[in-house]
């Protein structure tokens, strides 16, 4: 068992292929499982933050289009339409729950800047002070670095460094890190722990593994660098079933945990 009990903050990053489907239209269904556990897992006293993709894949749904040759620009747009596509179920969603949302939308420079990341800081603290889960995505007509390399991965990281989090949970469209691609070898091995990001874990990291996806696991692994250098353990589990959240804060051993060997449990 893994030992979760402590977690007070938590990230939950969800993918496109988690949220959307290939046509780019809302799955409903995960979409109101996700906002009832994470309702749920608030309910029981944590701060939640949700980093949510999907803004460009809402976008194409909405216009009818199909991924094929877009290009950034477009892309970005499009993630402008989408945007609102996603605050409104989310919304909608949480909203039966009693839950208040609020639209946070970064760009990873935040980091770099002390007192940009100061802002972000406080407003973050704030939220949490008035009972809201901070619904963040990037800032997709302001930067284009995750449009080309599909980087909310690395995004959701740096929230959770910026939060403190004692936990980040990567939602995908697989049980977590195997040996290799398990699209292109059915052979690959689930491998549940890992310790440290050596140039083995690398080198098994392929790109992404559906139409409107971006980044795959190799993101997922940069994510994993930044999350285990601030000594915060991180999940990646299958998105499929969203209850997967509560079982992994129950110490249940799902997915792939990444964490420093001298990370002291939170
Ligand atoms: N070693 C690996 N283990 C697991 N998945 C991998 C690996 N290498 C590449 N992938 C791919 O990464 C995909 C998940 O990333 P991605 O497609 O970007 O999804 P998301 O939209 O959830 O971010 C998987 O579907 C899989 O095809
Ligand atoms: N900001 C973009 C996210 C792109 C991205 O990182 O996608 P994914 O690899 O599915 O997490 C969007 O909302 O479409």
């Amino acid at each position: 068992m893994r030992d979760f009990g402590n977690v007070k903050k938590v990230v939950v990053k969800v993918g496109t292929s988690t949220v959307t489907y290939p046509t780019g239209k809302l799955n409903l269904s995960r979409l109101e499982k996700l906002a009832r556990v994470l309702s749920d897992i608030k309910n029981e006293g944590r701060d939640v933050v949700l980093v949510t993709s999907g803004a460009v894949a809402s976008g194409l749904g909405r216009l009818g289009l199909t991924k094929n040759h877009k290009t950034t620009q477009e892309k970005q747009a499009l993630a402008a339409i989408g945007q609102g596509i996603l605050m409104q179920i989310y919304e909608k969603l949480f909203g039966e729950y009693g839950v208040v949302v609020a639209q946070v939308l970064l760009t990873k420079d935040v980091v770099d800047e002390e007192k940009k990341m100061l802002n972000v800081k406080n407003t973050f603290e704030y939220l949490f002070k008035y009972g809201a889960i901070p619904i963040v995505n990037e800032n997709d007509v302001v930067a284009i670095e995750e449009l080309e390399f599909g980087d909310n991965d690395t995004l959701s990281a740096y929230v959770a460094t910026i939060i403190d989090a004692d936990l980040l949970i990567i939602l995908s469209d697989i049980d977590g890190l195997y040996s290799c691609d398990p699209r292109l070898d059915k052979n690959a091995q689930l491998i549940k722990e890992v310790f440290e990001i050596d140039s083995y874990i690398e080198s098994i990291a392929g790109g992404a593994g559906t139409v409107n996806s971006t980044g795959g696991m190799q993101t997922k692994i940069e994510a994993a660098k930044i999350a285990m250098q601030h000594g915060i353990p991180m999940v990646i589990a299958n998105g499929e079933n969203p209850s997967v959240v509560k079982e992994i804060l129950e110490g249940k051993e799902i997915g792939t945990l990444f964490v420093s060997k001298n990370t002291v449990s939170r």
